[in-house]
């Protein structure tokens, strides 16, 4: 690549929650979610010790009248409110948070994608692309939710459920301390990194099963009129299969996770029972202290056990983060200027497009195409022919700097096609690509594309240009009629007329049309081309093509030959 004046800033780090505008709400869900759990573990240890010093008070008369219910009562209450509230609060701002992310990394990917047309994205398949834009993004979430999040709460919970132990006896403490410390740091990173490798694996088989599904459905009817759909349906069936199996294993996992953090809590509680009872004995905790450590200790199920989650969140988001990035490292094959290195006037003298010593390459391809000397003036029709792969295509990407040269040069206007920032080149030169796309729209949604101002009498003078007036006339709602995806309702030569259509309607200072006549026959063929000199007038026209065509005017006809643009001798110099 040559001539690049400016590089736009590139940013391939994925938005993360990490990042101050994120955490800020992710802070508030995890100070909520402690809130929710730690209510939760002071409810059921509280409500123990209240329960407990009840039944002790009310074994005599004294007692019973000087025990005091208001204040762990109000307590109570207290923690239940809190713990309602709480959980209320964490799932709305969790959610918040969440939105927020995902709406930061699509508006990321989009813009990351952007940069990529048209190279190297025409080359990406839609699957994988699909893939990557909705299902890797939507993990992204997981890190967050179902890692981060419930570790630190089950940290914080476990951290609290030890005060009140020690606040106990520190015995208690010191008994329970290594089942929680296992429970909540040794499974949950021992299955981070054990669990990881499978996730992952999970996560990039999941996602090939899919492209190739999307791939399918486009293919469907191929498939079924190849009589090659009974052997794909008996792969992707095995294919099923193989990831079930994944599946079921990886939940399997967690399901052993989950009964391994639940014997964990349960040994730190039969612990705490175990040396209590002897404290009991002798009479170094009251037993309403030890119901409250018990109670506590087993309350940290409930914040340890989404840890369990690790097993199939970390290695998914860590494979989804990994492929989104993958994505964001690819560079674009051009670069445009953010400025135009020089004015271009409007005078249509300026407009003359010339090619020096052109050699160009496909990437990681030996095709290509040559041109040694060219200059098309502005006003002038061309012709390029060839036979098929012969360049034709390419000649016309590299005319609207859809590529780049691996040398020489080409300018418009005087000026080197690379200095032009990307509106104002496409502004003056219009390209109809080998493969034009139809949008799920409707005709006049289609023809504005190129040129969101034109009245509906300019929409109905550009399809009478392209010779498709008759059959506007015959749809059933006219302009508005909907085109379908890919223009699905129309044939093969309609669809690329209309195409076409949206073309010209750009005025474009140079208009290159590839393959404009596909479809069509040859008086058909000979409409259009009059059609498309009429409709261009004084600007210039460049026309790809494999097909005769007759156009009345005065036409300069090029020939690409073994990768060479050639001509007469009256035009190649
Ligand atoms: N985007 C691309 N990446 C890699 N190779 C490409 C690409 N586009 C075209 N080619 C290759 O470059 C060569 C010329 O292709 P091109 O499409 O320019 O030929 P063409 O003359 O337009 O053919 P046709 O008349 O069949 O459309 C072919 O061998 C083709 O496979």
């Amino acid at each position: 690549m040559s001539g690049i004046d400016q590089k736009p800033p590139h940013d391939a780090a994925i938005p993360r929650f990490s990042q101050p505008r994120h955490l800020r709400w992710f802070a508030l869900a995890a100070l909520l979610g402690s809130i929710t759990l730690l209510a939760s573990l002071g409810l059921l240890a509280l409500s123990g010790h209240f329960i407990t010093a009840t039944a002790i008070a009310g074994g005599s008369v004294a007692s019973a009248a000087v025990f005091d219910i208001f204040r762990p009562g109000a307590m109570i209450r207290f923690f239940a409110i809190a713990r309602t509230a709480g959980r209320y609060g964490e799932r709305i701002i969790s959610h918040e948070a969440v939105l927020r992310l995902l709406a930061d990394l699509r508006r990321h990917a989009f813009s990351r994608l952007a940069r990529l047309a048209p190279e190297p994205l025409a080359r990406m398949a839609d699957g994988d692309l699909l893939q990557r834009l909705v299902s890797d993004i939507d993990t992204l979430d997981e890190a967050p939710l179902r890692v981060w999040l419930p570790w630190l709460w089950s940290l914080l919970v476990t951290a609290v459920a030890l005060l009140l132990l020690n606040w106990a006896h520190p015995q208690l403490a010191l008994g329970a301390l290594p089942w929680l410390l296992m429970a909540t740091l040794g499974l949950p990173l021992l299955l981070a990194f054990g669990a990881r490798r499978s996730g992952e694996h999970l996560a990039a088989f999941g996602a090939h099963r899919r492209s190739e599904l999307i791939d399918a459905l486009r293919g469907f009817v191929t498939l079924r009129l190849s009589g090659a759909w009974q052997q794909r349906r008996a792969d992707w069936l095995a294919n099923d299969q193989a990831l079930l199996q994944l599946q079921w294993r990886q939940r399997l996992l967690q399901s052993l996770a989950v009964a391994g953090i639940t014997a964990l809590v349960g040994l730190a509680t039969w612990q705490t029972a175990r040396l209590g009872h002897a404290l009991l004995a002798g009479d170094a905790v009251s037993a309403p202290w030890l119901v409250l450590a018990i109670l506590a200790a087993f309350g940290t199920l409930e914040a340890i056990t989404p840890c369990a989650g690790v097993v199939l969140a970390h290695g998914r988001s860590r494979a989804a983060a990994d492929r989104l990035e993958a994505l964001y490292r690819l560079e674009p094959l051009l670069d445009f200027p953010r400025q135009p290195a020089e004015p271009l006037t409007a005078e249509a003298g300026n407009f003359a497009l010339t090619m020096d010593g052109v050699h160009f390459r496909w990437p990681d391809r030996s095709v290509g195409i040559e041109v040694d000397t060219l200059c098309i003036e502005a006003g002038e029709r061309v012709l390029v022919s060839g036979p098929s792969g012969g360049g034709k295509s390419t000649f016309a990407a590299l005319a609207a700097r859809m590529a780049d040269p691996d040398r020489g040069t080409i300018r418009f206007g005087g000026h080197a096609l690379h200095r032009f920032d990307e509106a104002t080149l496409r502004r003056h030169i219009a390209l109809l690509p080998q493969r034009p796309h139809l949008f799920a729209m409707t005709l006049a949604e289609n023809l504005r594309l190129g040129d969101p101002q034109a009245s509906d009498d300019e929409l109905r003078a550009v399809l009478a240009a392209v010779d498709l007036q008759s059959w506007l006339a015959q749809l059933p709602d006219g302009m508005a009629t909907p085109l379908g995806e890919y223009g699905r309702g129309l044939s093969g030569g309609e669809a690329r007329r209309v195409a076409t259509a949206a073309v010209l309607l750009r005025k474009a200072a140079l208009t290159i049309l590839d393959e404009p006549f596909e479809g069509l026959d040859p008086a058909s063929r000979a409409r259009v081309a009059d059609g498309i000199d009429h409709w261009i007038g004084p600007r210039s026209l460049i026309i790809a093509t494999h097909r005769d065509v007759a156009m009345s005017g005065k036409v300069r006809k090029l020939r690409v030959v073994d990768g060479r643009l050639v001509t007469d001798s009256s035009t190649l110099r």
